[in-house]
């Protein structure tokens, strides 16, 4: 050995040496070191592999990092006053996280597991179902399902998400699916449908062998087409939590709706179990793609929720053309060349609504009267439901769970009167006199949820838009805090009135009367879900009332069964407001539709010049708005009014609107009592903290309780 190489040597082992004195001196310092060296490598691992779309995440050991975050995804700090809506801040972020990618997964076999391609939806705004799972020690007896005869590994499930018996609609149907019938399922708002035909699908799956995990082969179970987009990410997000608990290797679901990459979505549907879609972007992600097809053609069942609305005119013509290619396959098998013929499968049509009259779907604007005999019964539905889908049975089982209403029985409803030019005035009167409850309120156009949600705003109270023009995360971010805040209030066109799943909704307020009698029952559906109670107030102006008084009387009387004289007898009951505090309302109501109005006339100005300029540079000419509009001055015709209105809105200076502002928040920080003496108030009796936050205060705003609901 040379001096250079033993020197060398000599030097390494004393540097060794010295390694071992520090390490045996700083032992415990080092391994916590390397401990944490590691853990972060790992994270990093994790992040890196997730931030790869398609990637699955490896089971490790059971306090590794990849496990504590997952369990940090599923198992939330338990903290009472959030656990049933909301989870940890920490477990919510690290739950985003791992099924922004992957989805929560989970594989037995594989150390993987499988629950959802996450990235189609967002869990956040739709995992009610698997917040409730989260609290593992809380489970429940299910003995109750035993007569479905159900496996232990959904019973398991069922007893993680609290459910201790099936509704009746689940107990009814759940055995005609699992017998191979196809069935129409009928039964009201908040009555769990979709875990009656989400449990049959899923209990058919885990009993399926799993033959291939390589996506080309692998043919999806089910398709399942909802009207909305809110409305499959939220099934989605149900059939999630029916098997993220679940001790079986939990199905890939994924969610195609609009708003979302096509080609994502393409993808993950090429590897799904389950299917879940709106038409319109099921059918562009289908006809672009032969495989998909081929593989759509093989599922085993098909479920069209909330049908009568899929199937109404207007709406069929994507579905139409969904059901037709699935369909296509019998004739093309005979005529076409061998390879396009996809093999023979019985497929299973599961269609379920609240509602199924045609009746219901009527526009209030015409004359039917109320039982003219325009609705259909059950019969009659089953009749233009075979006309419309393809069954495998010639007469699939029509099961009605709920045959004397379609409304929730626990559902008060009544109507408050005014003036139309008042409603804005009423809206803000009846949120008043419902503090701190969460209310959700429909309007018939997107331009009256631009308007009333920064009225509401103004005026203090939480309020959120969601309409179809909106873009999809901004979409589910306003379902997100709607759902999180207590008293949180929702401005929604109808894309909210079928299907969202949102508990302890208090109140339903239709600003605007709904075109259809089944618009009403939907929206009306949004609360007294899953047997909790809940109202729905109709805001009318007088000449609105006739049709009003109209659509009850198609809701709840039944063409078929009611005795004629009880078919137009049920009115609904005109509610007491107390026109006194209405009116000291009034002048804060009216500085805050100001105030939007600019905001609003405002950015309509500002589009409009957008337009007109690019019209104008289109045309090669210039544009100045100012003359333009003196052009346009001098012409009357329809809506100058209106215009009129808006141009002094849209003109409206900062400093005017900041002196608007101003004295609303005066206003708002005033009193509004009912001749209560102010001594009163100040003796202890009444919230005036909570008052002058504009919390509202029952007893502050005199006896308005229940709004006379409560005399029934
Ligand atoms: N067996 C059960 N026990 C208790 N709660 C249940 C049960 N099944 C479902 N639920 C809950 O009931 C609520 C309503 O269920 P779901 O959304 O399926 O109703 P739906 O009948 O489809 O309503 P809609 O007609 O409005 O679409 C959900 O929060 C769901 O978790």
């Amino acid at each position: 050995m040379s001096r250079s190489s033993r020197t060398l040597r000599g030097h390494g082992s004393a540097r060794r040496q010295r390694q071992r004195v520090w390490r045996s001196s700083h032992s415990a310092a080092t391994a916590q070191q390397r401990r944490l060296k590691k853990k972060m490598k790992m994270k990093m691992k994790l992040w890196r592999r997730q931030r790869k779309p398609g990637t699955t995440t490896p089971t490790r050991g059971k306090g590794s990092a990849t496990t504590k975050l997952r369990q940090m995804a599923t198992t939330p700090t338990p903290c009472r006053s959030t656990l049933l809506t909301r989870p940890h801040k920490a477990a919510e972020k690290a739950k985003q996280a791992s099924l922004k990618t992957n989805g929560n997964q989970h594989d037995e076999e594989a150390g993987r597991e499988r629950v959802s391609d996450g990235e189609t939806f967002a869990p956040g705004a739709f995992d009610i179902l698997a917040n409730r799972a989260d609290d593992e020690d809380d489970e429940v007896d299910v003995s109750a399902w035993e007569e479905l005869e159900l496996s232990t590994k959904i019973l398991d499930s069922l007893a993680k998400l609290k459910f201790s018996r099936p509704t009746t609609i689940q107990a009814l149907t759940i055995p005609e699916i699992t017998a191979g019938r196809d069935v129409i399922g009928k039964a009201s708002t908040g009555s769990g449908k979709t875990l009656a035909f989400g449990i049959p699908i899923v209990e058919s799956y885990i009993a399926s062998p799993k033959t291939s995990k390589d996506a080309k082969d692998k043919v999806p179970l089910a398709l399942i087409i909802a009207p909305t987009r809110e409305l499959a990410h939220q099934i989605t997000a149900h059939l999630v939590a029916l098997c993220a608990k679940g001790d079986f290797v939990a199905p890939s679901i994924a969610s195609v709706t609009g708003g979302l990459a096509v080609q994502k979505q393409r993808r993950q549907l090429e590897k799904a179990d389950i299917v879940v879609g709106t038409p319109g972007r099921l059918w562009e992600v289908i006809s672009s793609g032969q495989g998909l097809l081929h593989k759509l053609k093989q599922i085993r069942y098909l479920v069209v929720d909330e049908a009568d609305r899929l199937l109404s005119q207007g709406n069929y013509k994507e579905l139409g053309e969904i059901l037709k290619i699935l369909d296509k396959d019998d004739a093309a098998a005979e005529e076409g060349p061998e390879i396009d013929a996809a093999p023979e499968v019985e497929r299973q049509t599961l269609v379920f609504s609240a509602t199924f009259q045609k009746g219901l779907q009527q526009k209030l604007a015409g004359k039917a009267k109320a039982g003219s005999g325009d609705l259909m019964n059950n019969q009659q539905s089953m009749e233009y439901l075979l006309k419309k889908l393809k069954f495998r049975e010639d007469k699939p089982k029509f099961i009605d769970a709920n045959p004397s209403s379609q409304m929730a029985s626990k559902l008060k409803e009544g109507l408050i009167e005014c003036a139309g030019t008042e409603k804005d005035l009423y809206l803000y009167s009846l949120l008043m006199f419902h503090p701190k409850k969460r209310a959700l309120i429909f309007t018939n156009s997107i331009s009256a949820v631009r308007r009333l949600t920064p009225f509401l705003q103004n005026l203090q109270l939480p309020a959120v838009p969601l309409h179809s023009s909106m873009v999809q995360k901004a979409r589910l971010r306003s379902i997100e805090r709607f759902k999180e805040r207590p008293g949180s209030i929702l401005v929604a066109t109808d894309v909210a009135a079928r299907g969202l799943d949102i508990p302890q909704v208090d109140l339903v307020i239709h600003y605007h009367l709904p075109r259809a009698a089944d618009t009403y029952v939907h929206r009306s559906g949004r609360t007294a879900r899953a047997e909790a109670s809940g109202a729905s107030i109709l805001i009318c102006a007088p000449e609105e009332v006739a049709g009003v008084r109209r659509l009850i009387a198609k809701v709840h009387s039944r063409a078929d069964e009611a005795p004629k004289s009880r078919k137009t007898a049920y009115f609904i009951r005109t509610l007491d407001i107390d026109r006194r505090i209405v009116a000291r309302l009034k002048p804060r109501a009216t500085i805050s539709k100001k105030l939007a109005d600019t905001v609003i006339a405002k950015e309509k100005k500002h589009s409009n010049n957008d337009v007109m300029r690019q019209a104008a540079e289109d045309l090669g000419v210039d544009y100045d708005s100012e003359e333009f509009e003196k052009e346009a001055k001098g012409k009357k015709g329809r809506g100058t009014g209106r215009k009129k209105k808006e141009k002094e809105a849209s003109e409206m200076t900062k400093a005017e609107q900041q002196a608007l502002r101003h004295e609303l928040r005066g206003l708002l920080s005033q009193r509004i009592n009912t001749g209560v003496s102010a001594r009163y108030l100040t003796s202890g009796g009444i919230d005036v903290e909570a008052l002058m936050a504009g919390d509202g205060n029952m007893e502050f705003l005199g006896n308005v309780d229940g709004l006379g609901f409560d005399d029934d």
